[in-house]
């Protein structure tokens, strides 16, 4: 079961965590996955809420195969 929706052209995900420590690790982890990966999420990080939105900029902003495949190992990050 994803966390991502599709909201007009992106896939928008919100993770929640019990405290603000864990959510920077997450955001540390995709950091990580998105320099491995040549694709960079937009991140909000608000206290204990991390909000990840994908889209294809290069493409118009539009959600491509290269963000459907990140959204799935960002998935895999947070299980
Ligand atoms: C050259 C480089 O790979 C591209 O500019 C990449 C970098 N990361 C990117 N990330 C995202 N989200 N969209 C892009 O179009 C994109 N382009």
């Amino acid at each position: 079961m994803s966390h991502f929706l599709k909201v007009k052209d992106q896939l928008v995900a919100e993770f929640e965590f019990n405290e603000f420590n864990s959510a920077i690790r997450f955001v540390n982890q995709i950091a990580e996955l998105a320099e491995r990966e040549h694709h960079h999420p937009d991140i909000d990080i608000r206290y204990t809420k991390v909000t990840v939105k994908l889209s294809t900029h290069d493409a118009g902003n539009v959600a491509t195969e290269k963000d459907y495949s990140l959204a799935e190992k960002i998935e895999t990050l947070f299980s």
